[in-house]
């Protein structure tokens, strides 16, 4: 089995991001570059990035009209990612556009609910019912827009693979169980999600700010 472990490189300095991902790279399946490093450097960027050798999530949760995000996503066609992110709360069109506009090769999945909120931010933004709720019905949606997968929770992706046996199912907000959450609010360990059903494991911080990502990489690797 290779490993599900996508190293979120989540920094704006190209020679950092080069340098944290060689690091890591015999001890994690891939690379996952979002805003952050996109914005500062682009396709040059996520070029470079390529030569390390391993396969690249293009994290740039794409959320507008469904012309807009169909055109975002011809735009990176040339980059043949992986995998790309969109919002399932784009709605289905723009999702159903997304996917008929990406590579054949790349999986597009839907954002469910982002794990740095819980039931209060949900209520807060005017949804009512639990985060299980709204990720089992962006997950319904996402599918029936014949997307490959989505992005959710620990806590949720064991019921969504029950019901969507041969998705996708990328799971951040994770950590060990002596690491401290941050802005993460849905949190489970590595082990937890990967036996649970996720597909791919996406953990930044842990690794990239740890005093010796190697080692910390390399611990992830033993518990899963
Ligand atoms: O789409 C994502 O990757 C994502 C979705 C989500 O709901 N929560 C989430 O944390 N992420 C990303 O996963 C990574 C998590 O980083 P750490 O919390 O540092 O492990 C970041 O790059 C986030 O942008």
């Amino acid at each position: 089995m290779s490993n599900p472990v996508f190293v979120a490189i989540d920094m704006p300095r190209l020679d950092a991001a080069k340098a944290l991902a060689e690091k890591v790279k015999g001890h994690v399946g891939g690379i996952k570059l979002g805003m952050e490093f996109f914005y500062a450097h682009g396709h040059h960027g996520v070029m470079e990035m390529a030569h390390v050798g391993l396969p690249i999530f293009l994290d740039l949760k794409l959320h507008d009209i469904p012309n807009t995000v169909a055109g975002a996503m011809q735009s990176i066609h040339v980059l043949e990612p992986a995998i790309v992110t969109v919002h399932a709360s784009g709605g289905r069109a723009m999702m159903e556009d997304a996917k008929a506009a990406a590579g054949e090769n790349t999986k597009v999945v839907a954002v469910t609910m982002l794990t740095s909120l819980d039931d209060n931010d949900l209520g807060r933004i005017g949804v009512a019912g639990s985060a299980h709720d709204q990720v089992m019905r962006l997950a319904d949606l996402a599918h029936a827009a014949g997307l490959d997968g989505i992005v959710c929770s620990g806590h949720e992706v064991r019921a969504v693979h029950k019901q969507w046996k041969n998705g996708f199912f990328i799971v951040p907000g994770l950590r060990l169980a002596d690491g401290s959450a941050g802005d993460q609010k849905r949190v489970v360990t590595p082990r937890q999600a990967r036996d649970d059903g996720a597909s791919v494991l996406v953990i930044g911080r842990p690794i990239a700010r740890a005093d010796d990502p190697l080692a910390a990489a390399r611990a992830i690797e033993a518990t899963i």
